[in-house]
């Protein structure tokens, strides 16, 4: 998919999250690094329509997400910080089931296509867990399959691996890589996002480098001055 940001920027009141930003991507693979609270959540909330640019435009497929917001959401498929918190119905089977059932599917058609999702992302065994019996890696993944049975076009992670053992790290790392939707991916786990052909890096919310994951890292840690 093609994002597109034309000046756009994001304030609250005098305080400015993200200054103006011109920008396109359509690379399958696109990587958010940067300190804390430079602008990488206000830029990733921008791409799914959860924040409006208090001036200038974000297109996506060139749909903007203020004037074609249901079309343009449509497109995005967002995984918050605490996915746990986006699971809303008690069994994970239901909560996945959501998505198809909004669109008019019912019985038999819903429980297919939650089949079919639970098993492309490796957790059928969840079905009919309640997310408070979830570890972490779990959870992301549930979150992604409530996520990409809506078919979005791009799928946006605020920090996936945050607070994971080794282990889900890996499994989460390798959900994201086998995605076939395009997938921007917010981190402060360099690991995850080494290998992307592209990298942003935000500091004090400016853009302040695009370029490979090894480069990208690289300005990073000059940044943080380690
Ligand atoms: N709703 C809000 N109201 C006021 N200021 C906000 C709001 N959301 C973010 N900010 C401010 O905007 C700036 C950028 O925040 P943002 O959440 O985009 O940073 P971040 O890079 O994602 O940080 P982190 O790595 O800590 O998640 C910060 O100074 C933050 O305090």
């Amino acid at each position: 998919m093609h994002i597109r940001f034309q000046q756009a920027d994001l304030r609250y009141g005098d305080r400015t999250a993200l200054k103006p930003l011109t920008l396109e991507l359509h690379e399958a693979r696109v990587g958010v690094i940067g300190l804390n609270g430079s602008g990488k959540t206000s830029f990733a909330r921008l791409i799914a329509g959860l924040a409006k640019p208090s001036s200038g435009a974000v297109t996506l497929d060139g749909l903007d997400t203020v004037n074609d917001e249901k079309a343009a959401r449509a497109k995005t498929g967002f995984i918050f910080q605490n996915p746990g918190n986006q699971i809303i119905l008690p069994l994970i089977r239901e909560d996945v089931g959501l998505g198809p059932k909004s669109r008019g599917l019912a019985g038999p058609d819903v429980d297919r296509q939650v089949e079919d999702t639970l098993a492309r992302f490796g957790i059928s065994d969840l079905a009919e867990r309640r997310p408070h019996e979830l570890s972490g890696g779990e959870l992301q993944l549930a979150a992604l399959a409530a996520v990409c049975i809506n078919r979005p076009d791009v799928v946006i992670f605020d920090e996936p691996t945050n607070q994971l053992d080794l282990r889900n790290r890996a499994r989460v790392k390798a959900a994201i890589e086998g995605l076939a939707e395009q997938a921007v991916v917010i981190s402060h786990d360099l690991d995850l996002i080494a290998d992307y052909s592209r990298v942003l890096v935000f500091h004090e919310g400016a853009l302040v480098f695009d370029g490979s994951g090894d480069a990208a890292t690289a300005r990073y840690r000059e940044i943080a001055g380690c």
